[in-house]
């Protein structure tokens, strides 16, 4: 059989605050597929970005990774020589990020910097490796690539800057690529342009995508699959359709419900959505139990004491809770 393209077994996540280490990840676990998307969905600081970070080791102190395994092609990649960990992750893993501005050289024109990852990764000539650059401008439409190569990032607007993020992410073919909250930052008709440029240019290659976002309509759009992680922990995984059609977990309910849907008053701007009362917990505060307790209506007594275990449901998806619909 096959190994996934990669896999994440009961990944721990320390933060070491000096006098003490808490896991702020835990037991997280999820495999993807060549060309499968994926998505990772929770509201902010439940961990989905630290975990990416895990995964193409850049992790940096206080966060380490405490426990568990990463699988690239069924090899364990912390056990790999560094030069080798620095190749898979140039060459295949790529990641985009929220903001592109972070990401790109400010004084560097973007031509150059898509140039550099041919030059870098696959050995071209820098000659080349300039019309390449144009080509992968041309494939993120981007209008009049051969006179925007020589724009320097400030030059571009948001919408364009992530096309040259995708367009260095995707330069060296990567089989997979990781995109944090790659369009929060952008307007909504924007937002949809970049994840359909996103989805069709990874179809097309055969790129597998681990989308990471707070917006479960996004990500379900998206992904094949979707795991949503609350509070360190993944609590419900499914196939995308399912999340909408039968959530098992109160928290993912509480995301959905928390969509605007079309037609709907709140969707027009006239009512607030539901929210989800409360607030994700901090690191040190994580309550015992199941972690979401304090939030749900559904919560009893063993709730508070003991962490549900993992059930399954159907034939892929799995669920975390106590009293799962
Ligand atoms: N460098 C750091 N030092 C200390 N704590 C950190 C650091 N980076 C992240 N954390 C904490 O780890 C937890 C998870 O953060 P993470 O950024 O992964 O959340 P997230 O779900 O991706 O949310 P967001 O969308 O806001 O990034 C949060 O409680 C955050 O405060």
């Amino acid at each position: 059989m096959t190994p996934p393209l990669i896999e994440v077994e009961n990944l721990r996540i320390d933060l070491d605050n000096g006098s003490s280490r808490v896991a702020a990840v835990e037991g997280v676990s999820f495999r993807i597929d060549r060309g499968e998307t994926f998505g990772l969905v929770g509201e902010s600081g439940c961990g989905k970005s630290i975990s990416a970070l895990a995964l193409i080791g850049l992790l940096r102190r206080p966060l380490s990774i405490g426990a568990g395994a990463i699988r690239f092609e069924g090899r364990e990649i912390q056990g790999l020589p560094a030069a080798e960990q620095r190749a898979l992750r140039g060459n295949r893993i790529a990641m985009i990020f929220q903001e592109p501005m972070t990401a790109l050289n400010p004084v560097s024109p973007v031509g150059r910097q898509i140039a550099e990852m041919f030059v870098l990764h696959q050995g071209k000539s820098w000659r080349e490796a300039n019309q390449l650059a144009v080509e992968a401008l041309a494939s993120v439409r981007v209008p009049a690539p051969e006179r925007r190569v020589k724009d320097y990032p400030h030059q571009l607007s948001g919408g364009m800057r992530q096309r040259v993020m995708i367009a260095v992410a995707l330069a060296c073919g990567p089989d997979l690529l990781i995109a944090d909250e790659p369009t929060t930052a952008l307007d909504v008709t924007v937002q949809a342009e970049i994840i359909e440029l996103m989805r069709n240019l990874c179809a097309e290659r055969g790129t597998a995508i681990l989308m990471i976002s707070h917006d479960l309509g996004l990500v379900a759009n998206l992904c094949r699959r979707v795991a949503v992680m609350y509070a360190g922990r993944i609590v419900e995984e499914r196939g995308s359709d399912d999340v909408f059609r039968a959530c098992a977990h109160p928290y993912t309910q509480g995301l959905v419900d928390a969509l605007p849907r079309l037609g709907t008053r709140a969707a027009l701007g006239r009512s607030r959505l539901r929210e989800i009362a409360g607030v994700v917990p901090a690191i040190a505060d994580f309550p015992a139990g199941c972690r979401f307790n304090p939030r749900c209506a559904r919560a009893t007594d063993i709730c508070r004491t003991t962490a549900p275990e993992m059930t399954l449901l159907g034939q892929d998806g799995f669920v975390r809770c106590h009293h799962h619909a």
